[in-house]
């Protein structure tokens, strides 16, 4: 554990991680609705963004010079029931994936997949949340290491063309953190299906990071049964490309100056 406690940061900082757990352990239940996970198969994390000065207070209160403190994220902790999950359990962590002293209770361990949420949030600055399940058709695609081509207007809409496959790698380090960046930073793609293991997906924040993961597993599951009894064909680029700027710059209430 790190030697920074929640109460090394300022009051501003401290509400900002309150509303973080809020949201996280919230978002968790979506993942159930909407049939993403199976037992406690499946995780979310928020960043939370501190004023840099605000990072340095804690760090320099903590006597901690060293180390990322630039920020920090909330994530579930490790295998505990998503009925169980509520603010109070979420762990907070530096954005070196090192849990702080967050007032859990101090047995409680962030995901098993901390450090691959940590190397995200360090190395793609725009990465508000992060998601990872296990969900059917997606796991069953990364099982097949095949990327789901796209052959749906969801698709372009939503991941602007096919959801690719990252490499194999083994939980733990920051193998399948480099695996997610590496694929990510070269496709519009908001989700990855790592190899033979299962979807992650990214977003502005932790609810589009989730919304990224229930359409994933949808068009996973459209496009499992199009491939089963035809031939769908992939749509052409430049019309992937209108239907994606429609959606990510038109779709839905914008804010209207
Ligand atoms: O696949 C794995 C472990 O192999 C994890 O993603 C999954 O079990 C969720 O683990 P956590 O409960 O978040 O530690």
């Amino acid at each position: 554990m790190n030697a920074l406690h929640l109460n090394d940061f300022s009051l501003t900082a401290r509400e900002a991680i309150a509303e973080a757990r809020e949201t996280v352990a919230g978002l968790h239940a979506e993942l159930q609705r909407n049939d993403l996970v199976a037992w406690t198969a499946g995780n979310v994390s928020a960043r939370v963004d501190l004023p840099q000065e605000a990072a340095q207070a804690a760090a320099e209160a903590a006597g901690q010079a060293s180390g990322d403190v630039s920020g920090l994220f909330v994530i579930k902790p490790s295998g505990v029931s998503y009925d169980e999950l509520e603010p109070g359990n979420m762990v907070v962590c530096t954005l070196d994936g090192v849990k702080i002293d967050d007032d859990t209770s101090i047995g409680l361990s962030p995901s098993s997949d901390t450090a691959a949420h940590a190397y995200v949030y360090r190395h793609m600055p725009h990465v508000g949340g992060v998601v990872h399940t296990h969900s059917s058709y997606a796991t069953s695609w990364a099982a097949r290491g095949e990327s789901i081509p796209c052959v749906l207007t969801m698709m372009a809409d939503e991941f602007g063309g096919d959801i690719p496959i990252g490499p194999f790698a083994l939980i733990g380090d920051d193998s399948i953190g480099r695996g997610i960046v590496e694929t990510l930073e070269a496709s519009r793609s908001k989700a990855v299906l790592m190899d033979r293991h299962g979807p992650f997906t990214i977003g502005a924040d932790a609810r589009q990071a989730v919304k990224a993961a229930v359409l994933c597993e949808e068009v996973a599951r459209t496009v499992h049964f199009a491939r089963a009894y035809g031939d769908p064909q992939r749509i052409d680029q430049d019309q992937i490309d209108a239907l994606y700027a429609r959606y990510q710059n038109v779709y839905g209430q914008k804010d209207h100056a």
